[in-house]
């Protein structure tokens, strides 16, 4: 699937260094990807505690639901009368066949698939009782300080290790060198990052490899810690125990924040899931309770795919 917010970051390499800052911003703030400005909630690490609250995430009790969602692309119907509510507090997976429209149910949600030629939706996409497909400009960059997404593919800055993670700090007004370093730090630590990027922390973030990277653009979107993080297979260029860390740092973090995770590997959403939303060519199929869809699916399409009678 091509990600055309991502890609313009590719075009960047020789544009000048101040230009390429503010187009970076600008386009940021215009497709959101994941790390638009936000504060900072309170971090309980013993080595490093800062705190800056979110007010709008955590005093209104924000809730994230689709009504009669319909997507179509070019005509095609891609995602078919969505009726789902997504829980906070929890760790909700979307699990289904390839194609059947997960990606783009999860961009939905921070209206990422608006700039898809051709793209057409009805139906509503509600966040704390807000339509969100009819939000304007000025309302659709909050959304985006508070429904962060993690893409399928890595899809770091053209800029250091460090600057991609301090980055949505310092367009959010935090510029004091400690405070970003503080938070740098964290949440390098967070995904299991730290210890290999230590010592090359201005290195350009280019060089590393595809699952560091992967982890780097998951830093840079907690870094500013959305209510709802919503991840794209964020784990599928790691190693089974970066993975693992990554599923720890899931489950720490819905104390604070919700995660919506789009995921192939079944046995990961056994592990972590709270909920499930299993779909299947465009529809949604079942969802529920994560044990007792796993345990005791109510649809025989679900019962199936949980079988491995088809992926
Ligand atoms: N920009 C686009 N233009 C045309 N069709 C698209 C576009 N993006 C997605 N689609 C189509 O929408 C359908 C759902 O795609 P989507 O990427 O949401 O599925 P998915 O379940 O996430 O797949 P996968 O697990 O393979 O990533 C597919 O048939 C896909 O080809």
């Amino acid at each position: 699937m091509v990600f055309p917010d991502i890609d313009v970051f590719r075009n960047f390499a020789t544009v000048k260094s101040e230009t390429l800052m503010n187009a970076i911003a600008s386009t940021l703030h215009h497709f959101g990807n994941g790390f638009l400005p936000f504060a900072f909630s309170s971090l309980n690490r013993e080595e490093e505690s800062f705190s800056v609250t979110n007010k709008f995430a955590h005093a209104t009790g924000a809730r994230l639901q689709a009504r009669h969602l319909n997507v179509y692309i070019n005509g095609a119907h891609i995602l078919k009368d969505i009726n789902v509510e997504i829980p906070r507090n929890k760790i909700t997976c979307i699990i289904g066949p390839s194609g059947c429209g997960k990606s783009t149910l999860l961009r939905t949600f921070n209206r990422l698939n608006d700039n898809i030629e051709g793209l057409r939706m009805t139906g509503e996409v509600t966040f704390d009782g807000d339509n969100i497909l009819k939000a304007g400009s000025s309302r659709l960059s909050e959304l985006r300080r508070n429904i962060g997404l993690v893409p399928q593919r890595p899809c770091p800055l053209p800029m250091s290790i460090y600057d991609n993670v301090a980055y949505g700090c310092r367009i959010h007004g935090i510029h004091n060198r400690h405070q970003q370093n503080k938070i740098v730090r964290h949440y390098l630590r967070a995904v299991g990052l730290w210890d290999e990027v230590k010592d090359r922390l201005s290195s350009p973030a280019s060089r590393l490899s595809g699952g560091q990277q992967q982890r780097l653009c998951l830093a840079r979107s907690l870094a500013v810690e959305p209510t709802y993080l919503l991840a794209d297979e964020s784990t599928s260029a790691l190693d089974p125990i970066s993975s693992h860390k990554i599923e720890e740092l899931f489950t720490e973090l819905k104390v604070n924040n919700s995660i919506v995770m789009v995921t192939h590997t079944l046995s990961q959403a056994l592990r972590i899931a709270d909920h499930v939303i299993f779909m299947y060519m465009g529809k949604v199929v079942e969802e529920g309770d994560a044990e007792q869809v796993f345990r005791h699916p109510k649809n025989e399409l679900t019962r199936k795919y949980l079988n491995g009678a088809f992926s």
